[in-house]
């Protein structure tokens, strides 16, 4: 299977141009070549697709093999594969996915796609839309018994399910327990992607993430929105923010009044590759 390994912002996956390629088991695939030791190493496998509803469509798994809705640093490289790559010389592509088609625009230099702007679309607040059993108030972050300890949680979700948390020190935060433990919360019926932010100022935050499905990963694109959406709801920053990521930095800009979330970043290929599975 011909692939090209890309990242946005560290968080790295395996893409596959299924307009030319067939993977016929994605989500064993996925667990296959995300291995760091056994296969290529990824934070997942992220499949292009033809579409007859956008220009293409994103399908794409965790590196354990469950499908994820959406993928923000994903999309990014999806629009720049099928740009660098050929498929298009559109610089403003739709990209249908499991949680409706988004709208990206390209910025090009010297014939790659450099920038990428994405419209990711509403932030949704609804506790059982996200889903979470747990009722919350949009507004404030609510305590929740998370282990041994009480977290202030405001949920939001992007096409998947986000528990933004805010906390004093982010560096130090022992994530390998913590992470697993909102990952499993009973609070959340189809597990969660969990981010730890800290506010800088009311237009940087600095954030961790413990994906669904990846465990940490160096950036969320979707988790990224997600804290900014909260902490604008909190009160805690601007509606645009700079999000600082272990891999990167996003901007991140919440527009009230058409309620919709932007999302503007790099993305970069690593390698070309051929894998047998
Ligand atoms: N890394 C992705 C999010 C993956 C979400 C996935 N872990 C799930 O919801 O199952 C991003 O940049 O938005």
């Amino acid at each position: 299977m011909k692939f090209t390994k890309m990242q946005g912002i560290g968080n790295d996956y395996v893409y596959v141009n299924c307009l030319e390629e067939r993977v016929e088991h994605p989500s064993e695939t996925a667990i296959k070549v995300s291995d760091r030791h056994f296969g290529i190493g990824s934070d997942g496998l992220i499949l292009i697709k033809p579409s007859e509803k956008a220009d293409f469509e994103m399908e794409m798994y965790n590196a354990d093999g469950s499908q994820g809705a959406m993928c923000g640093n994903g999309i990014r490289c999806v629009a720049k594969y099928v740009y660098d790559y050929g498929l298009t010389k559109k610089t403003q592509i739709s990209v249908d996915t499991k949680s409706g088609i988004k709208y990206l625009d390209l910025t090009v230099k010297d014939g790659k796609a450099v920038e990428i702007r994405v419209n990711m679309g509403r932030p949704i607040l609804e506790a059982e839309k996200i889903p979470m059993k747990y009722p919350q108030s949009p507004v404030i972050a609510k305590p929740l018994n998370v282990g041994e300890n009480i977290y202030e949680v405001t949920a939001v979700s992007m096409g998947n399910p986000h528990a933004v948390v805010f906390v004093e020190d982010v560096q130090n935060l022992d994530i390998e327990k913590v992470g697993p433990d909102f990952e499993k919360h009973q609070a959340f019926p189809e597990s969660v992607n969990t981010e730890f932010v800290r506010v800088l100022d009311r237009k940087t935050v600095e954030m961790r993430v413990w994906e669904r499905g990846s465990g940490e990963t160096l950036a969320c694109g979707t988790g990224a929105c997600a804290v900014a959406v909260a902490c604008a709801l909190n009160g805690y920053t601007e509606d645009a923010v700079t999000v600082k990521l272990l891999g990167g930095d996003l901007k991140i800009a919440w527009d009230r009044e058409d309620n919709l979330v932007y999302m503007t970043g790099p993305a970069q290929v690593v390698f070309d590759g051929e894998i047998r599975l």
